[in-house]
C-alpha cells in the first residue's frame, strides 16, 4: 500500500502562542518533501506533532487513515530524526545500532553497517564522545537503517563536513528509488539539498503558506529583467517578489500560479529570462509575506 500521512486543520497552542494554525497537508510515499521556513517559523514543532512527541491542539494527523497520536502500530512506521543530545549516553555506537531491532521493526542491520562504514562511524566508541559531526552521522545511520515508512530528519546535516553530506544525499536518492517511503528532510540548506527534493512545503509564521511540486514551483517563478517602463509594464498583473533598478534597467521576480507561464510572452515583449533558485524564490516569498504580516 502507498503510504499517505493527512494533517487535517492542526493547530498547535502552547500556553497562549498560536505555534501552529490550520495546517492541511497531504503528503505522499515515494516522495522526498522540502521542509522549508524561516527560523522559528514551526519547523521543528510540526514534525514533533508528525512523530507524536505530542498530541495537536485541534484537528488530526492520520498515517493511512489512521489516527497518529497514541497510536503504538502508526508510531513504529514513523523515524524522526534530529539534533539529539547524547552526553548522557554510555553506550558504544555498536550496542546502540544493535539495540535498534528491538524497537524498529524494518530496521536493517546489514545496511546499518554499510553506512557505518560510509561515515567512518567507530563502532567501539561511546556514542557521548563522537564528535558533533559524527553523532549526526549516526542519527541518519539510525534514521535511513530504519526503513520507517515515514523518515523525518530535522536539520540532521548539523556538523556534518561537505563530503558527509554528500553521502547523506547520495543515500537519500539511492533509498527512495530502491525502498521508496515518505522522507521529510527539513533544512536551511536549500541550495544545497533542492536536488533531492519531490515537493517543498514551506511553512510561515506556524502556516503551511507553500506546498508544490519542485519542477511546477520553479516554473512559477522567473526574473525578467530589461528596460524599466517595459517590465513594470509586463509585470504589473502578476505578484512581484523583489525588485532591482540599475539605471534605466530593471529586473523583477514574478511569481505567478497561472497554468500557462507567461515567460514566452516575456520573451516577446523583448525581456530578458532568467530562471530563479529554490534558494532565492524562499528568501522572497518569505520576506514578503513577514512584510505583509508586520503591515
Ligand atoms: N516548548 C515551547 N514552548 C513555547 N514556545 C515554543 C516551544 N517550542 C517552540 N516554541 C515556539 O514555537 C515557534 C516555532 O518553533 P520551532 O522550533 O517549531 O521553529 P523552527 O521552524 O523549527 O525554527 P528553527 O529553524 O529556528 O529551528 C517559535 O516561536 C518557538 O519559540
Amino acid at each position: 500500500m502507498q503510504e499517505h500521512v493527512e494533517f487535517h486543520d492542526v493547530s498547535l497552542k502552547i500556553g497562549r502562542d498560536t505555534i501552529l494554525e490550520d495546517i492541511n497537508l497531504t503528503l505522499e510515499g515515494g516522495k522526498t518533501y522540502g521542509l522549508l521556513g524561516r527560523n522559528g517559523a514551526g519547523k521543528t514543532s510540526l514534525l514533533s506533532l508528525l512523530a507524536a512527541f505530542r498530541p495537536a491542539s485541534t484537528g488530526a494527523i492520520r498515517l493511512n487513515g489512521e489516527k497518529i497520536f497514541e497510536n503504538p502500530s502508526a508510531m513504529q512506521q514513523i523515524c524522526f530524526s534530529y539534533d539529539k543530545d547524547y552526553s548522557e549516553e554510555t553506550e558504544k555506537v555498536k550496542s546502540l545500532l544493535k539495540n535498534l531491532e528491538f524497537y524498529r521493526s524494518h530496521f536493517d542491520h546489514e545496511y546499518a553497517d554499510r553506512l557505518v562504514e560510509r561515515f567512518n562511524l567507530p563502532l567501539n566508541k561511546a556514542v557521548s564522545k563522537l564528535s558533533t559531526g559524527m553523532q549526526s552521522a549516526f542519527n541518519v545511520t539510525i534514521g535511513l537503517a530504519s526503513r520507517c515508512p515515514v523518515t523525518i530528519f530535522d536539520e540532521s546535516y548539523l556538523g556534518m563536513d561537505a563530503p558527509t553530506r554528500d553521502i547523506f544525499y547520495q543515500e537519500i536518492l539511492r533509498e527512495q528509488s530502491e525502498h521508496p517511503r515518505i522522507f521529510i528532510l527539513s533544512t536551511h540548506l536549500v541550495s544545497e539539498m533542492d536536488h533531492l527534493f519531490d515537493d517543498v512545503i514551506m511553512i510561515q509564521n506556524g502556516r503551511a503558506v507553500l506546498h508544490d511540486d519542485y519542477e511546477t514551483l520553479m516554473t512559477k517563478a522567473f526574473y525578467v529583467t530589461g528596460d524599466g517602463d517595459a517590465v513594470e509594464r509586463f509585470s504589473k498583473p502578476y505578484r512581484v517578489l523583489d525588485r532591482q533598478q540599475l539605471g534605466g534597467t530593471t529586473s523583477a521576480l514574478i511569481y505567478t500560479d497561472a497554468v500557462d507561464t507567461p515567460q514566452k510572452e516575456a520573451h516577446e515583449q523583448g525581456l530578458d529570462v532568467h530562471h530563479v533558485t529554490l534558494q532565492d524564490l524562499f528568501i522572497h516569498l518569505t520576506k514578503e509575506v513577514t512584510q505583509d504580516a508586520n503591515s
